[in-house]
This record gives structure tokens, C-alpha cells and sequence, in this order.
């Protein structure tokens, strides 16, 4: 499913108008899937709260067909006639043949239901301060409200509020989703997101949500003639004697991936990862951190693998030595991970490397600011590398193609998630996937599942291991 932003759902509309079909087409096609939504819920009274756009055109079509279809409904236009868009002012002269009843504002308060028409795909900067009244008293109401495409004062681009937003049951948008509906803030104010058709012309885009069906299509096949190379060694440098146990969750999360060959290797002493999981070669270079000079000692290990997943638990002081790993294994596929990320300060990285920071680590390499979308692709161009964003809704990248995932929560925010997640994707990319597809693959599986056990188990019960022991149940969805 493609995400857009408003710029592209502009050009989808004139792209559409352009085959033919017209503005007012739309339009009621719009309302009409409105209508049906709103004639459900058997309302008694509905108001539109229209503004001087085409997304107060849609609510007042609706209104329009409300009323055609016998139930009780009135608008209520904030603005005046002349400032309204060509589409909303048909809407008007419309709306006055079928005898719909224009109201003042003190009357909004007597509806069961109020469908935000105020500003959609249109809104410019921050609110009105008039705006911004109105939507706090709209707010204030205590009845059921429905928002045209989005729920007015969020930013369809980024899911900001901008200034105050109107809080939503249910958002009924139309032909594709938006940036701003599956981003936080903005996911606290749609409700229940409802996606309807409209007669768009329909064109590829760069940006799509992270499903089932993609997922499908790039799970590694196993053969029933196969060994253990073919699904492909992952090498994990891990740990600390201030951090043993991410090691122990990224090589755990690589193996049970279906890596053929998973390898760990940590300065200090974690021989428990043996307990656990005897199938994963352990090496301990017997000391506190990683050094640049381990190299040598390690470097055949690292020679033998496709995919180097370095970075959990390694702290601070291991900066050289991820430098080192970095310049000098280029044709392997390296996952940059936690504490890794400090090294990438001013670094060019390559297209086979992915870095996997959340919010707060991308401070670790970079002075700018950085929250939206733009911003992520942007960062990925200018380091030339992948870019897996672990925000609640998570961003996957490779400047050209974007990935969104929104089938994280609460579930996940315990530490150890992330090396986990680590893993996994080193052990997908160990089996062929490229590091795009090992993200969309890895997130999938990890969120899928803690979403399925959090009915269970509860959000606060969840652990990372817990959710491992049972991704089985998930990749066989899958396969
Ligand atoms: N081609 C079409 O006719 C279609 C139109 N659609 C509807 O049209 C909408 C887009 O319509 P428009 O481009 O006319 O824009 P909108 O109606 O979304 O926004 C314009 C309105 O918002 C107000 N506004 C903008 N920024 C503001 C701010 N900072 N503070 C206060 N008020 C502000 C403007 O004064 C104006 O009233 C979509 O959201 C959707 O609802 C869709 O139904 C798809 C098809
Ligand atoms: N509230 C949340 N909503 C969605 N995803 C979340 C939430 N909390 C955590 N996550 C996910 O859990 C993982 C945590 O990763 P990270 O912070 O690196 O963990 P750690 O370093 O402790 O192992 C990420 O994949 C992140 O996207
Ligand atoms: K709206």
C-alpha cells in the first residue's frame, strides 16, 4: 500500500481531472463513501463544520446526501461564500437545491455526531488563532466525531499538530493514506482509520506500509536439497564487560532467522549463550571492550561471513574498532547497531551497510535535527547507506524506496528489543535478502508477533525473549 504526501495527492487529483473524470466526480464519490460510513452508526443529528475547501465540499456533500436519504443533518460554513474553493462553492449552490440548513455557530452543540470539514490536504502552517478556537470548542463537545481525510490542524506531511488538531472517533480518508496518518502525534487524533476508493488514476510512489504480502514476497525460500551455506554466515561483534547480555539477544535473534552460520564474538565472557543456544560459535577474546588490534585475531571469522552485525552492548569505547571493521570489510553487508553509531560521525558509509539508530541515537552522529520523513531520506542520501528509523512508527530507507512500519507499540519498549531486531536482520541478510528486505522482514516478524502475545501476555509482561520463542508462529504465516 503506497503512503503519499500532500504534494502527491495533489497531483494525483489534477492527474485525475486531467483523464477526464471531474473535480465534482470526486467529490461525491467522497461524500457518498461517507455517507454510507455516517447512515451505519443510525445517527439522529449530524453537523458539518465546513471550511472554504474542497475538504469543506466533501462534508458538505455528505450533509447534502444525509439529508436526501432522511436523516436529520446541517452545516455550519466557517468563512464566507466568496472565499470559498470553486469545488466548495458548488457544493453551496448544491447544497441550497436540497434546502440543507445553514447554521450558526451556537447551535453546534446540539448534534450526536460532527464531521470535521474544516481543513484537509490544505492546511498551510500553524493554525488560525480563530481556527484553533473553534477546534478547542468542537473538541469540548461530547458527541461522536468523524474528520473528512484528516483530522484538521495535522500536518498531512509529517503527523505534527500545528497548533491544536481536531480529535477524531473515526477518520475517513480517500485512495491512499497519508504521512500524517500513521505518524505519532497525529495517530493519537484519527481514531479509527477508514481508507475508501476514489476513481485516481493510479501511479507507482517511493514511500509504502510495511505488509504481509511484501513481507511474503521477500522471505528466503529453503530448499529441501540445501546445507548449511547456503542460508549464509552472520558474524555478531557484541557486548562488553559492562553490557553481556545484547549479545547473547542478537545472536539468538540471527539464529532462529534460519541463518545457516551465526558467530558470535564478544571482548568479555559469555560462554551462557552456549546454555541457551549451543548451535551458535562462540569466541571470547578474554578482555573488557573490542580494540582496533583485535582485528587480526578476528579476522579470519569475519572473512568467512556475508553479513557483520556490530554494535550492541560494545559501548563507547570501541569506536576505532568499528572504524576499522567498516574500512576494511567492504564487500560484506554490515548491520551498524547501537553503540557502533558513534563511529559514523562525518563517515561516507556504502549501499550494503544499514544503521539501525532510534531517536535518541541520532544524536550519536549528527548535529542536525532530524524527526520527519524528508529528513530520514535525506540522512541516508547524505551517508549513503540504509537507514532503519526505530521511531514508534519505524522508517526504512534507502533514499530512493521508503518503508513504514506501524505494527509496533509498547510491547517493544524494553531493552533488548533492538538487539534482538539486530540479529534478525543479520540472519535474513545472511540468507540473500538485501538489508532493505532483512528490515521489512525483521520488523515485521518481531512486531507482528509481540502485538499477537501482548493480548496475552500484556504489554508490561514482554520480554524480547519471549517474543523470539514464538516468531515461529509468524514465519509460518509466511511461508
Ligand atoms: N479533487 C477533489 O475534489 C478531491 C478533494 N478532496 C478533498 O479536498 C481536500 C483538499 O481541499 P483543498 O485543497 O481545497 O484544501 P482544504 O479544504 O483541505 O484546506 C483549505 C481550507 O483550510 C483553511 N486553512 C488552510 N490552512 C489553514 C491554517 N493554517 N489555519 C486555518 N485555516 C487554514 C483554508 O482557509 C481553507 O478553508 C482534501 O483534504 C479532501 O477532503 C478529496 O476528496 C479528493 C478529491
Ligand atoms: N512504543 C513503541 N512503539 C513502537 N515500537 C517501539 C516502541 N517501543 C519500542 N519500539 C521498538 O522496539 C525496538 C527497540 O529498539 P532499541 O531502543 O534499539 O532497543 P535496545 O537498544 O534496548 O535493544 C525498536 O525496534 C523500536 O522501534
Ligand atoms: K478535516
Amino acid at each position: 500500500m503506497y503512503i503519499l504526501d500532500s504534494e502527491e495527492i495533489k497531483r494525483t487529483d489534477l492527474k485525475t481531472i486531467q483523464t477526464g473524470i471531474k473535480e465534482e466526480t470526486l467529490m461525491e464519490q467522497a461524500a457518498f463513501s461517507i455517507y454510507q460510513i455516517i447512515k451505519d452508526l443510525n445517527p439522529k443529528k449530524v453537523i458539518a463544520i465546513c471550511g472554504t475547501g474542497n475538504n469543506g465540499g466533501d462534508a458538505l456533500a455528505t450533509i447534502r446526501l444525509l439529508k436526501n436519504f432522511g436523516i436529520k443533518a446541517d452545516a455550519y460554513l466557517n468563512g464566507t461564500y466568496e472565499k470559498c474553493s470553486l469545488g466548495m462553492k458548488k457544493q453551496i449552490e448544491i447544497a441550497k437545491n436540497y434546502n440543507v440548513n445553514f447554521v450558526g455557530i451556537e447551535s453546534i452543540g446540539d448534534y450526536d455526531i460532527i464531521i470535521d470539514g474544516l481543513i484537509g490536504n490544505g492546511l498551510k502552517g500553524e493554525l488560525r488563532e480563530d481556527t484553533k478556537i473553534l477546534i478547542d470548542k468542537l473538541n469540548n463537545i461530547n458527541c461522536k466525531k468523524i474528520s473528512v481525510d484528516i483530522p484538521s490542524g495535522i500536518c498531512s506531511d509529517t503527523g505534527e499538530i500545528m497548533g491544536d488538531a481536531f480529535k477524531a472517533d473515526i477518520t475517513i480518508t480517500f485512495g491512499y493514506l497519508k504521512i500524517g496518518h500513521i505518524m505519532y502525534p497525529a495517530i493519537d487524533y484519527i481514531g479509527n482509520l477508514k481508507l475508501v476508493e476514489l476513481s485516481f488514476f493510479k501511479e507507482r510512489y517511493t514511500r509504502k506500509l510495511v505488509n504481509e504480502e511484501q513481507v511474503k514476497n521477500f522471505f528466503p525460500l529453503r530448499k529441501e536439497n540445501s546445507n548449511k551455506f547456503t542460508y549464509g554466515k552472520v558474524c555478531i561483534l557484541a557486548g562488553s564487560v559492562q553490557y553481556p547480555g545484547a549479545s547473547v539477544l542478537t545472536a539468538l535473534g540471527a539464529i532462529k532467522s534460519g541463518a545457516g552460520m551465526v558467530q558470535l564474538i564478544t571482548p568479555n565472557r559469555t560462554e551462557s549463550i552456549i546454555n541457551i543456544e549451543p548451535s551458535v560459535i562462540y569466541r571470547s577474546l578474554d578482555k573488557d571492550y573490542f580494540e582496533k588490534e583485535d582485528l587480526e585475531i578476528i579476522n579470519k571469522d569475519l572473512k568467512a561471513a556475508n553479513t557483520i552485525i556490530i554494535g550492541p552492548g560494545i559501548t563507547k569505547n570501541s569506536i576505532e574498532f568499528v572504524n576499522e571493521i567498516i574500512d576494511n570489510y567492504t564487500e560484506k553487508k554490515i548491520i551498524l547497531d547501537a553503540d557502533a553509531l558513534y563511529a559514523i560521525k562525518n563517515k561516507k558509509l556504502r549501499k550494503n551497510i544499514l544503521i539501525t539508530p532510534h531517536p535518541g541515537e541520532i544524536k550519536k552522529f549528527t548535529d542536525q535535527k532530524i524527526k520527519t520523513v524528508y529528513e530520514i531520506e535525506e540522512l541516508s542520501k547524505n551517508l549513503n547507506c540504509n537507514i532503519l528509523y526505530k521511531n514508534s512508527t519505524n522508517i526504512i530507507t534507502d533514499s530512493q524506496n521508503t518503508y513504514f512500519n506501524v505494527l509496533g507499540g509498547s510491547f517493544l519498549s524494553k531493552g533488548g528489543t533492538g538487539d534482538l531486531l539486530s540479529g534478525l536482520i543479520g540472519g535474513f541478510s545472511a540468507q540473500g535478502c538485501n538489508l532493505m528486505e532483512s528490515s521489512i522482514i525483521s520488523t515485521y516478524i518481531l512486531y507482528k508477533t509481540g502485538r499477537k502475545l501482548q493480548e496475552e501476555y500484556t504489554s508490561n509482561y514482554m520480554t524480547p525473549i519471549l517474543i523470539l520463542n514464538n516468531i515461529y508462529k509468524t514465519i509460518k504465516e509466511l511461508i
